[in-house]
């Protein structure tokens, strides 16, 4: 079993949910992602930060195999998921992204009811056996999103006309619903005023406690505040990665220190 030594308040060691070794994204002759070595624990949240442009977001897509939906996008490398090559060719990429969920910068809320919304996964994916199975699934995952007091009387509503902060929270549910164990945020708050920041933050603090979370932000006080480990990429590299208050408080690479003291970025 891989482990990794965990250094702040706890001496619990964390396994490695997810090991990437030697990737490389190519987006026709643009190489974004240069020889990327990453592990990632579980039960903890990893941030992904740097400048704009410096691949945090299609590195993140290599782990649940969304760059397979753009066309001229070479992945190159290994991604393992608890072991299993995630790129092999008998993998699934469907069931792949019911185990490594995705939350977008934008709430992308089906067109469908609030409760359609979360029970689509645990259908398309045969979770439920009855309608009462369902119906726990979609209350558990409303629960886990912290939602479920704000909606639980209208769940034939649409999703569509909650806030764009709940909204937020319903693709977080949605996510959640298929019991993924690991979810990938990409800027998950951007959209959202700084209450629905708080609580998405604050969700984040609670789903780790389940899930690998590796989250994608612009927000240097975000890393801070949510995230265990940080990896700072620049130009397609990944300079630096570790502990997130290591490499805000005493980064080792000039680059680094650069980025978080606002001089490049
Ligand atoms: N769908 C795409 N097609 C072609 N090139 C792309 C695509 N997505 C990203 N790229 C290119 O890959 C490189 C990395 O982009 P990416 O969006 O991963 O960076 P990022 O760090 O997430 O940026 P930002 O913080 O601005 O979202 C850039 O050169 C970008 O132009």
């Amino acid at each position: 079993m891989n482990v990794m030594r965990q250094t702040d308040d706890t001496t619990a060691t964390a396994e490695i949910k997810i090991a990437a070794k030697g990737v490389q994204v190519y987006y026709g002759d643009n190489h974004a992602i240069k020889d990327v070595d990453v592990d990632i624990a579980d039960r903890t949240v990893t941030a992904f930060i740097g400048p704009s442009g410096c691949g945090k977001s299609t590195f993140l897509r290599c782990l649940n195999r969304m760059n397979d939906t753009i066309d001229i996008c070479r992945v190159e490398g290994k991604i393992t998921l608890d072991g299993e090559d995630i790129y092999d060719k008998r993998v699934d990429p469907v069931q792949l992204r019911a185990k490594v969920g995705m939350v977008f910068q934008k709430p992308n809320p089906f067109p469908k009811s609030i409760y359609d919304n979360v029970a689509y996964g645990p259908r398309i994916h045969g979770l439920a056996r009855s309608k009462a199975e369902l119906d726990e699934i979609v209350e558990k995952s409303l629960r886990r999103a912290a939602l479920w007091g704000e909606v639980k009387d209208r769940l034939n509503a649409p999703g569509t006309g909650l806030s764009g902060g709940q909204q937020q929270r319903l693709c977080i549910a949605r996510a959640v619903a298929t019991s993924p164990e690991v979810l990938l945020m990409d800027e998950p708050c951007s959209a959202l005023d700084p209450i629905a920041t708080a609580q998405v933050e604050e969700l984040i603090d609670e789903l780790r406690s389940r899930f690998a979370v590796v989250i994608v932000t612009h927000s240097m006080q975000q890393a801070a505040r949510v995230s265990r480990k940080t990896a700072f990429f620049h130009l397609g590299n990944l300079v630096e990665f570790g502990e997130t208050g290591q490499i805000f408080t005493n980064p080792r690479d000039p680059r680094t220190e650069s980025y978080i003291t606002g001089r490049i970025g």
